[in-house]
This record gives structure tokens, sequence and C-alpha cells, in this order.
């Protein structure tokens, strides 16, 4: 499977610049598995450090690239447009939009932390950040909100049955009506309990109802903050306040430039710098006036200070801290390489299995199982062990 990170924020934050700086990569031409014309449509990569070396092997990937002993697998970057303040009641919920954010396994919320764009996305000065951050959960807690209420009507009006076990239960009901956020009926029972609510809506009023659409919110669409504009004086107070809020401790917030990555790759790309993405420093190594060259240091006094632009850090913290994601490589135990070098990568759920794993390489190889290798210690898994990160699996088929 590929994830699709969605891409969400009011106007003017630096959605389109953080998008082109996390798309916009020097990559062979013919390697990208979302080929596609949509504009709002990218490719992103999450880095993983690249285990051929280790087995004194190349890496040549089938998608993505390896730069510096890290290979850069691609993930779906969507930028949603449309959810500005009042959305949720029509004003941008197009079907294209409401779509592209059902797609979306997570969320980045790009947030301009210079507070130099009001809530309209105008510009101003010393606006709080917090309020596009509340204003954005809210908008998506009220579209939440909207379609649990109709799994509500929906299961108020049915018939139960005359007999004591025919009834169906409301978490059916509502895990139906909510199918597109990818939620499940074992799912909606935990969150109403988790709630200390009992499992009757006629129960519920309407802050346990809010309180229910929130929580299943946060569950199936979780939520990094990409502090866009760091690199301007303001941002660094806002930041400072926000991460210090104890309202705002349940947030994943990275700090990012997207003028520094896109700066970054566009001097790569040009030779001027050697640069790779997520870095924390680059090397100049083409001729820069003396302009370019002050820019450029700017840059890397950011970026030393940040631990890198922070681009490359959003992208990687959505799949690997918020969805607990992992990169798993298709290997040989063999010893003869018979296979070649490292060519595919794949980033599955946290639970996944070495079966799953075999599924994800091909159904056949799935339906063929007998077991798996740990490339590393040559010791064979079973169906049901869970991989972990950066596991080498060769598996083993009857076939
Ligand atoms: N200082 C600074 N400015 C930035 C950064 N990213 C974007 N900007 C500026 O913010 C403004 C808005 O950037 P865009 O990328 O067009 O923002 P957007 O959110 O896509 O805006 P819409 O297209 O209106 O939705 C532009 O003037 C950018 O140059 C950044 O990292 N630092």
């Amino acid at each position: 499977m590929s994830y699709t990170i969605g891409l969400v924020g009011k106007p003017s934050v630096g959605k389109s610049s953080f998008f082109n700086a996390a798309t916009m990569n020097d990559v062979p031409e013919g390697a990208y598995p979302f080929t596609t014309i949509d504009p709002s449509v990218g490719e992103a990569y999450v880095g993983v450090d690249c285990p051929a070396p280790e087995f004194e092997e190349t890496c040549e990937p089938n998608h993505g690239f390896c730069r510096e002993g890290t290979r850069f697998v691609p993930v779906k970057l969507v930028d949603v447009a449309g959810l500005i303040p009042g959305a949720h009641e029509g004003k941008g919920l197009g079907n294209q939009f409401l779509s592209d954010l059902n797609e979306a396994d997570v969320l980045v919320h790009v947030v301009d932390f210079s507070g130099e764009t009001d809530i309209e996305g105008e510009p101003t000065e010393g606006h709080d950040p917090r309020e596009d951050i509340d204003f954005l959960e809210n908008e998506l807690d009220q579209w939440y909100l909207d379609i649990l209420e109709k799994g509500i009507e929906k299961f108020e009006s049915m018939y139960q049955g005359p007999n004591p076990g025919d009834e169906v239960g409301v978490e059916e009901v509502l895990a139906e009506q909510m199918s597109a956020f990818r939620t499940n009926k074992d799912e909606i029972k935990q969150v109403v309990l988790s709630l200390d609510l009992e499992l009757a809506p006629e129960t519920w009023d309407d802050e346990n109802r809010f309180d229910l659409a929130r929580e299943i919110r946060k569950r199936t669409k979780p939520m990094v903050i990409a502090a866009n504009k760091m690199d301007t004086p303001a941002a660094r107070g806002n930041y400072e306040a926000i991460t210090s809020d104890p309202e705002y401790e349940h947030l994943t917030v990275v700090p990012a430039s997207a003028h520094a990555e896109g700066s970054l790759k566009k001097a790569d790309e040009a030779g001027v710098v050697d640069y790779t993405p997520g870095d924390d420093d680059f090397e100049i190594v083409g001729d820069v006036s003396d302009e370019q060259a002050r820019g450029l240091e700017t840059i890397r006094e950011f970026v030393a200070e940040y631990g890198g632009t922070g681009v490359q850090a959003v992208i990687e913290a959505a799949l690997f801290d918020e969805l607990d994601a992992k990169a798993v490589f298709p290997g040989s135990a063999s010893g003869s390489w018979s296979k070649g070098p490292f060519r595919d990568c794949f980033v599955l759920p946290d639970h996944a299995t070495a079966e799953d794993f075999a599924y994800t390489l091909h159904s056949d190889i799935g339906d063929g199982f007998l077991h798996g290798i740990d490339c590393r210690s040559g010791r064979q898994v079973g169906a049901d062990s869970v991989l972990e990160h950066r596991d080498v699996v060769e598996i083993v088929t009857t076939g």
C-alpha cells in the first residue's frame, strides 16, 4: 500500500510553497508511481537509512531514490484546498475536497507561525497561530459531527427485531455511516466507552456527541502541525508560546521553513550546493554571488538550529510518528544475492506481519506463504510475526 498525506491550511500560510518544496526532487524520469496531471497531487518522500551497505549491496530503487545512504521512499502528497472557516456549512466543502480529505491517511496542517496572516489568510500582524489550529480542528470536528448525527438518526429510526439478540448495535450503524473515515464498529465502541458513555445515543447530549465526533476524528485523521515561516523573526515567539502551552501538548508541532527547503533544492538542482533533503547542513559546490552566499549562510544557520528545514521532518513525523508506519525491504537470505541490488521498499502499517508483507508483494506470494526469513539474522519468521522498521525479509513460498 502507499500512504497519502493531505496538506491542509487556510490561504497564504505557505501551503503551495511547502507542497512544491516537498515534491520537487531530482528523481530519474519514469520513477514516479503516481503519474498524474493533477497539480494538487505530488510525490513526496520519507527517508529511511538504506540497509544496502550493511549487506554490501547497491541500492537501485524502482521507485524514489537513494542518496548519501538515505533511501527516499515515495508517499503521495495531496494539496487539499478549501478548508476555510465555515467550510463545513457548505462554503467550501466540494466533492473533490471531501474525497481528497477522505483519501488522506494523515494530515499535515500548514500554519503560518509568523502571525502575519489573519484567520482568512489576509495580511496582518500579531495573529495567534493557535486560532488557526483551533479553527481547523473545529471544522473537521463539525464535519465528523454532521455525519455522526446522520448515523444516530438512522439508528433511531431503525426497526429493532422483536426478539432479544435481533437488535443492531449503534456502533454498527455509526461505523457504516462513517465508513469513509475507515473506522469500524470495534473502534466506535472503544471510543464511546473511553468517554464513559453508554452504547445508547438517547443518553448522549450535544456535548457528548461533539466529544464523540472529535475523538473519532482524532483517531482516524491524525495530524502534524507544520510550523511554517519559522525563518521570520516573529515565528520564534509563537513557536515557544505554543509548544509550552499545556492545551497544545498533544500536538506534534514541527518547525519548518518551506522557503529554505525550496531554495536548497533549487540550488542543489542547479549544482550550486550539495544538499540531501532532511540534512542539517549542505555544501556549497558551485559559484555563487556574494548575495547568494549571504542567503545560503542564513539558511545554514537556520538548518543548524532546527536540525534541517523541517519539510522532510514533517513528512516523516506524519508517517513514522503519527501513523507508526514502518519501511520494510524485500531481501534474499541465501547470501548469494541472486536477486541483485536493493530495489523495493514498502511502507506498511505498524502492526503489519510477515504474511501481510507477503500479500503486499503479490497476492500469489501471500497465498503461497510458508514463512519469512529475517535476512540479518537468518532466522525464520512466522506468518503472524510483526515486522520492525527497516527489516529486510525474504518470503519463502510453496510455489
Ligand atoms: N518567510 C517565509 N515565507 C514563506 C514561507 N513559505 C511561504 N511563504 C510566503 O507566504 C506567502 C504565501 O505562500 P503560498 O505558498 O502561496 O501560500 P498558500 O498557502 O499556498 O496560499 P494560497 O495559494 O493562497 O492558498 C508567499 O508570499 C510566500 O512567499 C516560508 O517558509 N518562510
